[in-house]
Formats: C-alpha cells, sequence, structure tokens
C-alpha cells in the first residue's frame, strides 16, 4: 500500500508500504493512484515527493506477480499520469531503485537520491526488458550508448555515477526525505514543460546503425542464447528511431514475448532459488533459524597456492583482518606480491582503496593464534590436511572453527582427527576464489549448526552465493561433474571429437565445452584423482579389460593423454593446441585426431556419427540423474540449491534455470525414456541407470520442482 501525509503545509508526500523492498504488488499500484489523486486534487498542494518507507525507495515490480493473473492497475499508465501530472513530482530515492522502481522514478520530474542509494534496469537478468517506459525514457534521459549499457547488462549504478550520468538531480549524505521536500518546494509552481521524459528527442548518435549493429554483435555473442539481452536492445534501437507512443509499442511487443517465455521463468526462479537456498536446514533438523553465526573479525589462510591467494584476497574485500600464512619463503613472496596486484586491481575497477593493510603474512602457523575462523587450503592431500588440523588444534584459540577448502576430500575424516570435531565444516570455494561467486558450505555429521551458520554468513558477507551440502564424494557440484565428463570421455571412444561435444555445450549456452573448460583448469587434476583412486593406470592395457576398472566402462583416454604432458593451456597442449604454453585460444589438433582414430582402431572401436542431441542427452541427463541420486540421499535439501551450484559455479546457463529445473522444463518423463534408452545401450555404464527419486516423480505425474522435497520425503518414509 501507500500512506499519504501532507508535510510543510504544501507538500503531498507518498510512502511507498511493501516491506522489505517495497515491491510494486498491485495493492502497492493502487496505493500510488489513489494517493497521486488526493494530492493533485488538494489545492494546498503544490508539490509531491515520492518516497519508500524504512530507506528503500522501491525494488521494482513485484516478481512473485509474474506468470499469475495479474490485478490493480497497470504500471505504464500509473506512470504516465505521473508524469503528466500539473504539479511537480520528486522522487526521493534511498536504498534501491531498480526495475520498475527507477521506471516509476523517471516518470517523476525530478531524482533526488541518497549517497548510497542504488540505481538499475535489472530486469533482464530475470529475462526480461524494462517495459514500464524505461526503455524508452533511459535514451531521452542519457543518451543510447549509456542506456545500452545499463539495461543489457542490469548493472546497478551508484548515486554519484547516476549524478554523473543525469539520471539524478541531486545526491544528498543527508535525510533524502527532506531534501527531497525542500526541493519540491523549490520548484512548486514551474513549468514542467522540460521535466517530462518522453517528450524528450532521444540522442542520436550519427553512426546510429555502426553502434547498433556492434552492440548486437557483442549482445549475442554474451548473451550464449538468452533472448533477453537481445531484446533490450531492439527497444532501444526503438527509442532512437520511433517516436516514444511507437517505441512504447515496440516495448510492449518485446515484452510480451519474454513475458510468457521459459527463459524468463527459469531466471526468475533462479532468483529465488539463490534466495532460499539461504533458508538452509540440515538433516538433524537444525536451520538457518535456529542457528545463530559467530562473529568473525579475523581469520586466517593457511597455504597460498592459487585456491589460498584467492580466497585470502576475498575475505579482506569483505572487510576482514586476515593472516595469510605460507611456509615456504619463496612462495609467500609470490604470493604476496601476486595478492596485492589482485586487490589494486579490483579497487581499481570497483573505485575504491586496495584492502592491503587488511592482510599480514606469515610463515608460520603461529600466527593464526587468535583469529576466530582459519581456512586451510593446502594441497589436496588428506595426510598433509590432517597434519594442518593438529598444528592449528595446538595453536588456536578455543572454539577457533576450523574449515577446509577441500574440493572433495572427506570433510568428516578430517573432523573426526580434531578433539572438536563440531567445529569443522568444509568452505568448498570455486577458483578464482576472489571471482567466482559460489560457494558450498560442506557439513559433516558433527558438524555444529553454529558452525555452519557462521561459514554461510561468512560466504554471504564475502558475496557468495553459499549452499550448505551434506558430506559425500565430491559434495554435490563435483560429484555430478564426473558423471557429465565421464560421458564427454565416451563420446570420444564413440566417434566424437572435442570440438564436436564442445560446439553441441557451448551452443547450449555453457561458455567453454567440458575438453576447452578441461584444458583451461588442467587435466592433470583429474589424472592425480583418478590414480589416488586406483583408476588410472600408467601404459595403455589391451584385450577387453582394458576399458573396465572396478567391474564398470572406464575411459583411459584422459590418462592417455596426461602420459603426453598435455595437461592444458598451461602446458601448451591438451584436448587442443595453443600457441605457447599459457595461450588461451584453443585450436584444433591434428595429433588430437589422430590420437584417437588410433585409440579406437587399437580397441576395435568403430567410429559412429554423433549428433548434438545425443552429446547433450548423454552429458547432461547423466549429471541431472546424479542430481536426483543426490536428492535422494539427502546432500543437498532440494533442487534449488544444486541449480544455484550449477549456475553460480559450473557456468550452466542462467536461462536455462539450472540442471534440476531445465529437466522439469524438458520434462521429467522424457530425461527418464531417454536415460532408460542409453543405459539399455550401455549397461556397463550403471550411471546411466535412472534414479528410484526420478521414477518415483515421473510415476507421480512429474510435479513442478518445488513440490519435488514431498515426494522425496514419501519415498524415504517408504524406505
Ligand atoms: C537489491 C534488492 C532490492 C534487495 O537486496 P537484499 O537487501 O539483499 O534483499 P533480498 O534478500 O534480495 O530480498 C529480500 C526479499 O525481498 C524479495 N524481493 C526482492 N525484490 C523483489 C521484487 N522485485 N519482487 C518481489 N520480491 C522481491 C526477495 O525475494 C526476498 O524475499 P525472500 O527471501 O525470497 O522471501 C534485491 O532484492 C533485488 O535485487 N531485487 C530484485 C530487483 C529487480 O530485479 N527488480 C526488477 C523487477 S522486474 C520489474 O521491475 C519489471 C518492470 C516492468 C514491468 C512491466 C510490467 C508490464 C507487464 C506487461 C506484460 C505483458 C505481457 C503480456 C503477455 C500476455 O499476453 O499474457
Amino acid at each position: 500500500m501507500a500512506q499519504y501525509t501532507r508535510v510543510s503545509g504544501v507538500v503531498g508526500l507518498i510512502t511507498l508500504q511493501n516491506p522489505p523492498v517495497n515491491a510494486l504488488s498491485a495493492v502497492v499500484r493502487q496505493g500510488i493512484v489513489d494517493k497521486v489523486e488526493t494530492a493533485l486534487s488538494d489545492p494546498k498542494v503544490k508539490s509531491v515527493v515520492i518516497c519508500g518507507q524504512n530507506g528503500n525507495f522501491c525494488g521494482g515490480a513485484d516478481i512473485k506477480e509474474f506468470g499469475t493473473k495479474m490485478f490493480g492497475p497497470p504500471l505504464i499508465p500509473m506512470i504516465h499520469s505521473i508524469e503528466a501530472a500539473n504539479k511537480p513530482v520528486v522522487a526521493a530515492i534511498e536504498g534501491s531503485a531498480l526495475g520498475g522502481g527507477l521506471e516509476l522514478a523517471l516518470g517523476c520530474h525530478y531524482r533526488i537520491a541518497h549517497s548510497k542509494a542504488r540505481l538499475g534496469l535489472p530486469e533482464v537478468t530475470l529475462g526480461l526488458l524494462p517495459a514500464a517506459g524505461g526503455s524508452q525514457r533511459l535514451p531521452r534521459l542519457i543518451g543510447v550508448p549509456a542506456a545500452l549499457n545499463l539495461i543489457t547488462t542490469g548493472r546497478h549504478v551508484t548515486a554519484a555515477e547516476a549524478l554523473q550520468l543525469g539520471i539524478v538531480d541531486q545526491v544528498t549524505d543527508h535525510n533524502t526525505v527532506d531534501a527531497a521536500v525542500k526541493f519540491a518546494l523549490s520548484v512548486a509552481g514551474r513549468s514542467l514543460d522540460a521535466r517530462r521524459i518522453s517528450t524528450y528527442p532521444c540522442p542520436r548518435p550519427s553512426d546510429l546503425d555502426a553502434l547498433f549493429e556492434e552492440v548486437m554483435q557483442k549482445v549475442r555473442q554474451s548473451a550464449r542464447g538468452a533472448i533477453a539481452p537481445v531484446a533490450c536492445v531492439q527497444a532501444v534501437r526503438a527509442a532512437a528511431t520511433l517516436p516514444y507512443t511507437q517505441g512504447m509499442e515496440r516495448e510492449k511487443e518485446l515484452m510480451a514475448t519474454l513475458f510468457t517465455s521459459g527463459q524468463a521463468r527459469a531466471m526468475q526462479y533462479i532468483f529465488f532459488a539463490q534466495r532460499a537456498v539461504g533458508r538452509w536446514r540440515m538433516p538433524s533438523g537444525a536451520s538457518w533459524d535456529t542457528s545463530k553465526p559467530r562473529p568473525v573479525t579475523k581469520a586466517a589462510v593457511i597455504g597460498l597456492g592459487t585456491m589460498g591467494r584467492g580466497i585470502a584476497v576475498a575475505l579482506a574485500r569483505a572487510g576482514l583482518s586476515v593472516v595469510a600464512v605460507e611456509t615456504q619463503e619463496k612462495q609467500l613472496l609470490e604470493a604476496k606480491q601476486a595478492m596485492s596486484s589482485m586487490l589494486e586491481r579490483g579497487a581499481k575497477r570497483r573505485g575504491g582503496v586496495p584492502a592491503l593493510g587488511l592482510i599480514s603474512y606469515s610463515q608460520s602457523i603461529q600466527a593464526a593464534a587468535d583469529v576466530d575462523l582459519v581456512i586451510e587450503a593446502v594441497f589436496e592431500d588428506m595426510a598433509l590436511k590432517i597434519e594442518v588440523f593438529k598444528q592449528l588444534t595446538a595453536v588456536c584459540k578455543p572454539g577457533t572453527l576450523l574449515c577446509t577448502n577441500t574440493s572433495g576430500l572427506d570433510v568428516d575424516q578430517l573432523a573426526s582427527e580434531t578433539p572438536n570435531p563440531e567445529l569443522v565444516v568444509g568452505m568448498h570455494f570455486f577458483a578464482p576464489a576472489h571471482v567466482m561467486n559460489l560457494l558450498e558450505v560442506v557439513y559433516g555429521p558433527r558438524s555444529s549448526p553454529q558452525a555452519v551458520a557462521t561459514a554461510m554468513q561468512l560466504g554471504k558477507k564475502m558475496g557468495k552465493a553459499s549452499v550448505a551440502v551434506g558430506n559425500c564424494s565430491g559434495f554435490v557440484g563435483n560429484r555430478m561433474l564426473k558423471l557429465y565428463l565421464e560421458q564427454a570421455s565416451f563420446l570420444l571412444e564413440e566417434g566424437a571429437t572435442p570440438e564436436l561435444v564442445d560446439r553441441a555445450l557451448e551452443e547450449f549456452g555453457f561458455p567453454m565445452g567440458v575438453f576447452r573448460m578441461s584444458d583451461l583448469s588442467g587435466l592433470d587434476v583429474g589424472w592425480r584423482v583418478r590414480k589416488a583412486a586406483g583408476l588410472a593406470e600408467p601404459g595403455e592395457a589391451s584385450g577387453p579389460s582394458a576399458r573396465i576398472r572396478k567391474g564398470y566402462r572406464y575411459s583411459p583416454i584422459g590418462d592417455l593423454v596426461c602420459e603426453q604432458g598435455r595437461f592444458g593451456q598451461k602446458t601448451g597442449r591438451g584436448w587442443y593446441q595453443y600457441e605457447k604454453p599459457g595461450s588461451r585460444v584453443a585450436r584444433s589438433d591434428p595429433w588430437m585426431h589422430s590420437f584417437l582414430e588410433q585409440y579406437r582402431a587399437r580397441h576395435g572401436l568403430v567410429a559412429r556419427s554423433i549428433d548434438h542431441q545425443e552429446v547433450l542427452e548423454r552429458c547432461l541427463y547423466s549429471l541431472i540423474n546424479e542430481g536426483f541420486r543426490i536428492l535422494e540421499d539427502g546432500i543437498a535439501a532440494g533442487p534449488e540449491d544444486i541449480d544455484v551450484i550449477y549456475v553460480f559455479g559450473y557456468g550452466w546457463p542462467r536461462h536455462r534455470g539450472g540442471p534440476m529445473f531445465y529437466a522439469s522444463m524438458v520434462g521429467l518423463a522424457k530425461v527418464l525414456e531417454r536415460l532408460e534408452h542409453y543405459h539399455q545401450a550401455h549397461p556397463d555404464v550403471p550411471n546411466l541407470q535412472p534414479c528410484s527419486l526420478l521414477r518415483r516423480l515421473v510415476a507421480s505425474g512429474s510435479p513442478p520442482v518445488h513440490m519435488w522435497r514431498e515426494v522425496r520425503k514419501k519415498l524415504h518414509s517408504q524406505l
């Protein structure tokens, strides 16, 4: 709803009231329409101020209303009537003015913002465009190039940038509503002819066609199949080339296509999933609302390899005091230099001061004596980690949380080696840790809810989507990834090339296909894991058992490639070739093609033609099947947890909503049928056998994703 009061005798003050973000729900829209009418019809009122309750202007249209029948007054005429008003209307922007919230403000005649406010049109991140006039007003106000940048990326700008761009008229450090009222008093009675943005001509750069062509090309490339960014460019083009009313028609037309698209549904699902995972729950019943996190102001990072450096930088950026420990002197010096330049580059990009002073460096683990939490990031070796945990237990003050950044070792085993296993959790960061926005918080059976709450809160403070998951080999992300990688290798054996597999996955929307990704992260990492698991054997075995390990189909292709010293980009050769070690541009490698041909010949395999459909079905459905197993095992609390992990950590295209949501869009019955088909064709790959939760869901009529937890509960109660 909206509240109305009269202040200073002549200013009508309208306050949006819909906590926590004052979204423009039907009731709020009705409130605005009514209160604007009241203010305009009151002869005593000379000007109007619109603000939001609790220091927050407006988070935009109510996303929960999308996909339901719309009630209440529509946004567009509401904003038009404000712009057409014959009394000045001033928006007092505190907190955020996003999406429909900024569009409302653009309909006002003046905008005053608090210095800490954030403004933006993030609709593109929800699969939409700013369709309450935003795509037509913003270019008229700030010009085409700046509007294109904001609308196609959805990025939020600070009040200072908004002032510089011309989005707001004034920025204040003081009470924004007081400043807006004062401003409203000063402009009362002035002509509003020059203040209605919809009447402005859109500034047209001389090279309009070339500009749009270039932007469209870039947007299509980075959108990876998402349709909203493309529609955003088309809408801004309409602003630049058509009169306002026709531009609005085009905006509406484009929005209609997006609004009902599966992509918008997927992206809005991810928006809510990202927030839902914060409401974590452990199988014991402990949860976010019953577990209080401990305060963490000082943390230590042990081991300054690639991961440790990124973690320490991310902690310092979040404002924590960090003790960075590396026992090797040379490595410590290199790390210090690298971390300082990471902080400096980040500060330059974001426009702040590098947090260099927050990090102290030491060669001794003793330096961690007074920290609240430690993140161990040493080499992925259980014996070494156990030794480090022993030392930490002796050095750290009582109650210090001990976290391990393992990407797959048994967190419970590590915990059991310490006298206080309840203080141990996994914090699985993704490389590079100062860039990637995902954190898996791994709890073992003995981790205390308080330890989990603390790690989850710390992850949030570091700006990461943090997901609490159970302890198992590979946790959630890597456990699923293993099957995806395995299918990719089998496809090579059967006739595919790395290029074919990667193209199919990149067309699906991944930023990189599986083989290009493997070249980037290094083939040796997986090789080491397979050797430790007793799977990779030196040299090439022959005979029928050569591709069977531990009773199941196994592809040694990756091991053989590693034996050639081909570890990917860092060695200049991997699944592809590179100009030199460290180069990034992957080029087809004839060596790889003849290696695959020889390999197939040696094993009596006949290459067959494999299409993109099969690549997608085998790689993605096997990964999804494992996702169902993870749900069945209770390692992830719900499908949202898996989807957030995949979208934020593994490059799963956001417009496809994560693997579990994607499965529901494809149709669970279809996924089941294809898995059965592939399992029949490859009976030596037991992972292709559809899991019982998937079968049960299909038998229950394939309910929507939010109902899967119920089906799982029933399945468990019957076991
Ligand atoms: C920055 C934030 C605002 C705040 O962040 P923070 O403080 O961290 O808080 P959060 O945890 O994120 O959020 C707190 C809770 O609030 C919920 N929330 C947040 N924003 C919204 C919202 N906009 N709507 C509903 N709920 C919201 C959030 O989920 C949390 O609750 P919970 O934990 O999940 O319970 C941050 O929240 C943020 O970034 N919010 C989103 C901002 C945003 O993206 N805004 C844009 C929204 S879209 C929009 O505004 C579109 C405008 C144009 C609409 C035009 C309509 C025309 C319709 C025409 C249709 C034509 C089609 C016809 C088809 C046919 O023919 O049928």
